[in-house]
């Protein structure tokens, strides 16, 4: 493993360097947003579009020449050939646009991710919302997670005490009663839609309490998220009470819940 990597995960720079990337990635994005941008659909029935393969290209390459020979899974790559056998020691795991449907019908909340795994534990991760210009990271071991508008410094960021009535932040893709019977199980009163993995950020920075579950999602889609959300003092289960782990088969998440505070 390159010194390189371990040395700039012990000290934060990895996760500035992966911020500079996935807001590189964010640039190459958002000319297709809001602009008539054409949606293929692919053999899982998800949609795909320029976007997400130029910006995955763009994050595979940086991180190749800044860290080479690390593993990288990413959402099109495997879609193109398929996830790899089995998970190395330390690998990326990289979804260039979390929320591509958001993405295609003009919403702001859609986000490049890309995050690193070490012996099945998520240990760093970025996440970018290009449409408002927002970075979310996870720091230096024990150094709390921050985030920053485009060229702005970095403000650390921590999850809220959990309150008399917690509020949670759930996918789109449900009904209205679904979620509402989902959000009652953890203890919450009220809920929101949103897509992508800013609902962990927004748990992150204190303005959600729980994120849970139900359905399949993809490691890309949770890993970075995770990192941040642990960085700010919260947590991701899995079914079993456990830290979501990963490296699973087929790289694929059962249920979860997320917590803040
Ligand atoms: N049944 C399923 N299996 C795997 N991933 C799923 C899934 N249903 C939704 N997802 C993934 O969850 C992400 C959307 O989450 P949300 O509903 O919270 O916005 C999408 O990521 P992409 O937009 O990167 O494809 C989507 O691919
Ligand atoms: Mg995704």
């Amino acid at each position: 493993m390159s010194k390189r990597l371990t040395a700039d995960l012990a000290s934060g720079a990895l996760t500035e360097a992966l911020a500079d990337i996935a807001e590189d990635a964010a640039r190459v994005i958002l000319p297709y947003w809001r602009n008539g941008v054409v949606a293929e659909t692919k053999s899982d029935d998800s949609p795909v579009t320029k976007a997400d393969r130029e910006a995955e290209a763009l994050i595979l390459e940086r991180l190749e020449a800044r860290y080479p020979g690390v593993q990288t899974v990413a959402e099109e790559a495997v879609a193109a050939d398929g996830a790899p056998a089995e998970a190395a020691e330390w690998f990326w795991l990289i979804d260039p646009l979390d929320g591509t449907r958001g993405f295609i019908e003009g919403r702001e909340s859609y986000t490049v991710n890309i995050a690193l795994v070490h012996k099945g534990a998520v240990v760093a991760g970025v996440v970018t919302a290009p449409a408002t210009a927002t970075t979310w990271r996870s720091g230096a071991p024990g150094a709390g997670a921050s985030r920053r508008r485009f060229g702005e410094s970095w403000q650390a960021i921590k999850v809220r005490n959990r309150p008399a009535s917690p509020m949670a932040v759930m996918s789109h893709s449900m009904t209205d009663v679904e979620a509402e019977r989902l959000a009652s199980r953890h203890g919450c009163v009220q809920w929101q839609g949103t897509d992508s993995s800013l609902k962990f950020c927004l748990i992150a920075e204190g303005r959600f309490d729980a994120y849970p579950r139900t359905g399949p999602t993809s490691e890309w889609d949770t890993a970075a998220g995770q990192a941040v959300l642990e960085a700010a003092g919260g947590r991701v289960m899995a079914e079993d009470g456990q830290p979501l782990r990963y490296g699973k088969p087929r790289f694929g998440n059962g249920g979860f819940v997320a917590l803040g505070g």
